[in-house]
This record gives structure tokens, C-alpha cells and sequence, in this order.
């Protein structure tokens, strides 16, 4: 894990931290607990440690469900946000993804003249108006890619609205219970369609299409952000986007696409793809025992990213698709 070479830049990783002034509790299964008042005190842990490295991040991804969905149930869902993101003002710049955590507080229009939008401080923020969907370039040859996992969904749009129609449609296609968050099924990749998951739209498709065409051409790196994952084997099916298969497709068409960070499932996962994509799903903060932590800081190199994991992430090396130190062994 030690690089004598100093990294070309660094950058915080962190995922469902779904704060809320509440007693700790159980997911829906009853199988993990979550601490939902610690998960505050573990985002001021890790940005602590974030502000004395050495080498300090030049931007925190924050992989959605910042704020718990139990927070609308208690009119508490501003107040919960304002906690979290004061936190924020002491760390690097942050880019935050939309979680369906974030649907169940807020609705897409606030979502949007919220600080969670992290688009609206982006050169390019109206190349696309109705996805939140963006990509940034913090150092040369390097992009991020922040997707909209929700931009097909039932949660966070208007009933009225084609997408929530085309969503509906989808949905009841692959699942006849009544409640729509009961999966359809108990095993496979079935059972990823439920209402708190959601997809991306054709005309997302089209746009990552195009970024990460052009990213091809300048022989960029690029990383993309989802809280929703799109590799079956980097998580459990039932946190797996609707049309993952599409994503996954159009990433390995691209040469340029080094590695896939997602949220969701709070276990977390890796894999890397036949075509040497790292899919990485995070371990969620909310069902971090206190005495844990689950962030992670990723130095970027010439030839691989290094991820320091904290607590519950582990440490790995993530070489570069076709790179020279992969041919060489690293
Ligand atoms: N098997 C299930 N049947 C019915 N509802 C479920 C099921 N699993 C989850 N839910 C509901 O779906 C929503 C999201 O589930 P949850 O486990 O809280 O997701 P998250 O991991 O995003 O917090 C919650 O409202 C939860 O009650």
C-alpha cells in the first residue's frame, strides 16, 4: 500500500450517513442495527481525519442518504439536513449524490435549490435540466462523474409527470405485490425492482454517452458516482439500479472508465468487471457500530488509485484498465 511517489491528488469517500435526532433501530429485516444519532459524531469523525492528512483531499464524494427517511416523519427533515451539512463547512468542497433517502425528505425541486445540488456550482450545469447528472474535472486527465440513480423512479417524481409513469409501469411490470418496496422475489436480480430503487433515463444514457466519449478521446481517467450500483456481483441484488445492464454496458464501451463508487447497500462490495472496471460499493455509516468508522480517502497516481479504508472499508489498489504498472505487475 505504500507509494513513495507523492499522489497527483486525493479524495474522501463516504456513503449513507442518514443522520436523524432519533434512538437507534433496526433496517427492515430486523438483521443490523442502525445508529442513527452516532452516524453524526462518525461524518465529524471522518472529517477530522479528512482536515490533518497529509496529503488532504481536494473533494469528499458523499454517496447520498445523507439525512434518514424517519426525519419527514418527525417534520425534522431541514433541521436534520442543516446538522449534517455544518459538519460539511469544515471539510474540503463536497459533491453530493441524491439517494432515496433524499426523495423521502425533500422533493426533487427543493433537492435542486438546496446545497445538496452540487451541480448548480458546475461550469456545465445546464447541458441537462431533467437529471441531476454532472462531471467535473478536479486535475488533468482526470473526471468525476456524478449520476441521477433516481431520474427513473416513483419516489421524487410527480405522478403527473411521463417519468413517474414510464417508472410505474416498469415497476409493476416485474413486481404484482401491492406494497412496492416488498421485492417481487427472494433471490436473483429480480428482486432489485422495488420502489426504493430507481433507474436512468435514455436520455442520461446519452448524455454519459457523450461525456464519456469525449473523455475517450482526451484519454481522461474517469470515475462515476451512483448511490445506486450497477454490477451485480459489487452488491446485493436488491440494491442493484433497474436498468443496470445498460450502465454497465456503456461503461465498458469506454475506454476511459477506471471505477464505479456506489451507495445503497450499507454491507458494501467490490468487484472488478471483465473489462477491469472497479465497482465499489461503500459501506454505509448508519450501520456502523460506534467504535467504528466506514469513510475512505483514494490517492490518485499515474497508474492507480490506492483507497486507505477506515473502520469497515477496507484497503485496496486500483490499478488502471490496461495501465503499464497492470502489465507489469503492481
Ligand atoms: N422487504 C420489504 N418489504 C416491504 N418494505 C420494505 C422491504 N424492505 C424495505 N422496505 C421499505 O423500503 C424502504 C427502504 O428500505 P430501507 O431498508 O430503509 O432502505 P435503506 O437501506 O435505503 O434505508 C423503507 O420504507 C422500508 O420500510
Amino acid at each position: 500500500m505504500e507509494d513513495c511517489e507523492p499522489p497527483l491528488f486525493a479524495f474522501g469517500i463516504i456513503a449513507d450517513v442518514q443522520y436523524a435526532d432519533i434512538d437507534d433501530g433496526l433496517n427492515f429485516k430486523q438483521t443490523r442495527k442502525r445508529y442513527y444519532r452516532n452516524s453524526l459524531k462518525l461524518l465529524q469523525k471522518a472529517i477530522d481525519s479528512w482536515n490533518v492528512e497529509n496529503v488532504k483531499p481536494n473533494f469528499i464524494l458523499q454517496l447520498g442518504d445523507i439525512v434518514d427517511g424517519f426525519n419527514k416523519k418527525y417534520d425534522a427533515s431541514q433541521r436534520a439536513l442543516d446538522t449534517v451539512l455544518r459538519e460539511f463547512n469544515h471539510s474540503p468542497a463536497v459533491h453530493h449524490v441524491w439517494g432515496n433517502h433524499e426523495f423521502y425528505n425533500f422533493t426533487r425541486g427543493a433537492l435542486l435549490s438546496s446545497v445538496l445540488n452540487s451541480k448548480s456550482n458546475q461550469q456545465r450545469s445546464s447541458d441537462n435540466d431533467d437529471f441531476y447528472a454532472y462531471h467535473f474535472s478536479p486535475a488533468p486527465n482526470f473526471r468525476f462523474v456524478v449520476l441521477d440513480a433516481y431520474d427513473l423512479s416513483i419516489i421524487g417524481r410527480e405522478e403527473s409527470s411521463d417519468k413517474y409513469q414510464q417508472s410505474l409501469k416498469l415497476l409493476k411490470d416485474h413486481n404484482s405485490n401491492e406494497d412496492l418496496n416488498h421485492p417481487p422475489v427472494f433471490s436473483g436480480l429480480e428482486q432489485r425492482f422495488v420502489k426504493f430503487n430507481g433507474g436512468f433515463s435514455q436520455d442520461q444514457l446519452q448524455w454519459l454517452d457523450h461525456v464519456l466519449s469525449k473523455a475517450d478521446e482526451m484519454q481522461e481517467k474517469v470515475t462515476v458516482a451512483s448511490h445506486l450500483p450497477v454490477h451485480p456481483l459489487s452488491t446485493d441484488p436488491i440494491c442493484l439500479a433497474w436498468n443496470y445492464s445498460e450502465v454497465l454496458s456503456l461503461l465498458q464501451a469506454h475506454r476511459s472508465v477506471i471505477c464505479f463508487i456506489a451507495g445503497h447497500d450499507h454491507d458494501g462490495g467490490y468487484h472488478r468487471d471483465d473489462s477491469g472496471i472497479h465497482h465499489l460499493t461503500l459501506e454505509g455509516v448508519i450501520e456502523t457500530p460506534p467504535q467504528s468508522n466506514a469513510f475512505g480517502t483514494v490517492y490518485v497516481y499515474e497508474e492507480r488509485m490506492v483507497l486507505k479504508g477506515n473502520g469497515r472499508m477496507a484497503d485496496r489498489v486500483l490499478p488502471y484498465p490496461r495501465s503499464l504498472a497492470e502489465q507489469c505487475s503492481i
